[in-house]
């Protein structure tokens, strides 16, 4: 099968201006294709969190060109942008961000509704994938009657209502405890396998990156490393940590599971 690129990054820079300048990321050269899974690690303060926000279109390089889904953001309009956003982008946080006064159904509906969809469309639309999912039997319930788990699903049920073709996750599993955080990335893997939506997953954890086909590694804002996993995740753990090991940084800057 031939591979289409989604994202496609050339020498990308970004930086700063504030009191004093500040490069971000430099020069960076960064490419995944349709279906990939995929983690970006670095210590902190490396650039993960401005690569994402690039990639997610919500901020732009200072030089350089980005192509998603061979768009190139820069050149749309704000709502031409907006409309690109909410229909090829699905987006994933640490703290879920949930609206608390709606409902777990409200809350995954909200996308469908700024698109004027017909109630009944969205309705089925919502009870398949709530079913796939396992929100079925909460979607009444508001978001402080959740687990961190259950945010989590609400959360990603959200990001998926339009079959986006890539989701951006900045640490997801970052609030919720070990079990919950296996859930949700056993949950991500299956989607990412069987819809083929390519996944994009910023983590300073190196189980939750073993989930992933590559793990990018940056440092000051450059390429380090990147590895695949063709093998067992526990060897692709491993594998992990050595990279982590040899990129140094502050140890507590890694949180496992
Ligand atoms: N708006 C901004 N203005 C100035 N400097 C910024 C801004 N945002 C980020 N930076 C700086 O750019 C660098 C990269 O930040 P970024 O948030 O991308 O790192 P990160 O790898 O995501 O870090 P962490 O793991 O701690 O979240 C850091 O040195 C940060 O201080």
């Amino acid at each position: 099968m031939t591979k289409k690129p989604i994202v496609e990054m050339t020498q990308v820079t970004k930086i700063y201006e504030s009191k004093v300048m500040h490069r971000a990321l430099n020069r960076l050269d960064f490419e995944a294709e349709e279906g990939e899974f995929i983690a970006i690690m670095g210590p902190s303060g490396s650039g993960k969190t401005t690569l994402l926000n690039i990639i997610s279109t919500i901020d732009i390089p200072t030089y350089g060109r980005v192509l998603i889904d061979g768009v190139e953001p820069e050149t749309l309009k704000a709502n031409e942008l907006a409309l690109f956003r909410r229909h090829n982008l699905g987006f994933v946080f640490q703290d879920f961000n949930l609206l608390q006064m709606l409902t777990v159904e409200e809350n995954i509906v909200m996308p469908l509704t700024l698109d004027g969809l017909p109630i009944m469309e969205m309705k089925k639309r919502i009870h398949q994938l709530a079913e796939q999912l396992s929100l079925s039997d909460i979607l009444n319930r508001r978001p402080d009657e959740l687990s961190g788990g259950q945010a989590q699903r609400t959360a990603i049920c959200r990001a998926l209502i339009h079959k986006p073709k890539l989701i951006l996750a900045d640490e997801p599993t970052g609030n919720l405890d070990s079990n919950s955080a296996k859930e949700v990335l056993e949950l991500l893997s299956q989607i990412n396998e069987h819809e083929r939506t390519t996944i994009i997953m910023v983590t300073h954890d190196p189980i939750a990156a073993s989930y992933c086909d590559r793990v990018l590694f940056i440092k000051d804002g450059e390429f380090f490393n990147e590895i695949y996993k063709d093998e067992r995740r526990q060897t692709f753990f491993q594998r992990i940590l050595n990279v982590l090991s040899l990129l140094g940084g502050n140890v507590n800057d890694l949180r496992l599971l």
